[in-house]
């Protein structure tokens, strides 16, 4: 297992360790590791997420259920939180999303646009913020731009900085595809040199073929690639991306893999909450009992 960063190594100024250690230490287990739900999904894939599990279509019925499943945090849009947070502030901690976009337009160009800010973050009462990075894109260079003045507030604020970090575009395609080793590697690695306080990276996917020299094309286990993807990473924490729903099995076993090769925790969303309340509550414990396994020193 590659050794998870401690929170007295990773370098942050009082707000952001306050802040983190709210979220780790007092939320969740309490242990060091961290389950978060994502509720982005409305706005970066449409209502159709909420087809299989209608009562998800509310967002007070999603931060609920952070509040009922013990999560270390919510994620939600700046609009979402504004109306729905409130009710539970101070119950679940708050990631305020800051940028986002639709589905709608083909992603030719990914680049994800700011709608809200740090200081709005701090206004709400959110412990962390959320920033989506595509790494890779044709536009990367405005993303960066972009990423750099919420990196810059964030520190200014002391706001703990998560980067939803996505290979995307036809260059990463070419070389595998955006859950390949290699793109999710090189994500994790990318978010770390600009500043990511935490990362969240989609599992990595080791037996798709890159044609990078220098050890994607070698065989790694699942796990070994997660090791390396925390490695990249070094001193940011690494947060494991649910994605589409999956057979309940499959995912426990990503969850016990990424938790063995030293990710910091899981964030989970469609997985959990397309499903109905009850089974969404015994799946939660389901990941705790393997969260409860890796504490932190
Ligand atoms: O940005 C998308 C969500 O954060 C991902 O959550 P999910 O894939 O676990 O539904």
């Amino acid at each position: 297992m590659t050794r998870r960063p401690r929170l007295t190594e990773i370098g942050l100024n009082t707000g952001k360790k306050g802040r983190l250690h709210r979220i780790l230490y007092k939320h969740g287990l309490g242990n060091g590791t961290a389950l978060f739900l994502p509720y982005d999904q409305g706005l970066e894939h449409g209502p159709r997420d909420f087809f299989t599990n209608p009562a998800a279509a509310d967002p007070g019925y999603i931060v609920r259920l952070a509040v009922e499943g013990g999560f270390n945090g919510v994620a939600l849009q700046i609009g979402l939180a504004e109306k729905f947070y409130w009710d539970y502030a101070g119950e679940v901690p708050l990631i305020l999303k800051l940028n986002g976009k639709t589905d709608i337009p083909p992603d030719a160009q990914p680049l994800s646009p700011l709608h809200a800010s740090v200081a709005d973050a701090v206004r709400l009462g959110a412990d962390a913020v959320g920033y989506t990075m595509y790494v890779g894109s044709p536009v990367q260079e405005q993303d960066f731009a972009q990423f750099r003045t919420v990196r810059e507030e964030a520190h200014q604020l002391g706001m703990p900085l998560i980067v939803w970090a996505y290979p995307r575009g036809d260059a990463i395609d070419a070389k595998g595809g955006k859950d390949s080793f290699y793109a999710v590697d090189y994500a994790a690695r990318t978010a770390s040199e600009l500043g990511a306080d935490v990362v969240k990276v989609n599992f990595p996917k080791p037996d798709r073929r890159t044609g990078v020299p220098g050890g994607y094309d070698a065989e790694f286990t699942e796990q070994q690639a997660v090791e390396a993807v925390v490695r990249s990473a070094n001193r940011t924490l690494v947060l494991i991306s649910g994605g589409e729903k999956a057979g309940d099995q499959a995912m426990l076993e990503k969850a016990q893999e990424a938790m063995e090769a030293g990710a910091t925790g899981l964030i989970f969303g469609r997985n959990v909450w397309q499903r109905d309340h009850d089974e969404s509550l015994r799946f939660v414990a389901r990941l705790k009992e393997i969260l409860a396994k890796y504490p932190s020193d």
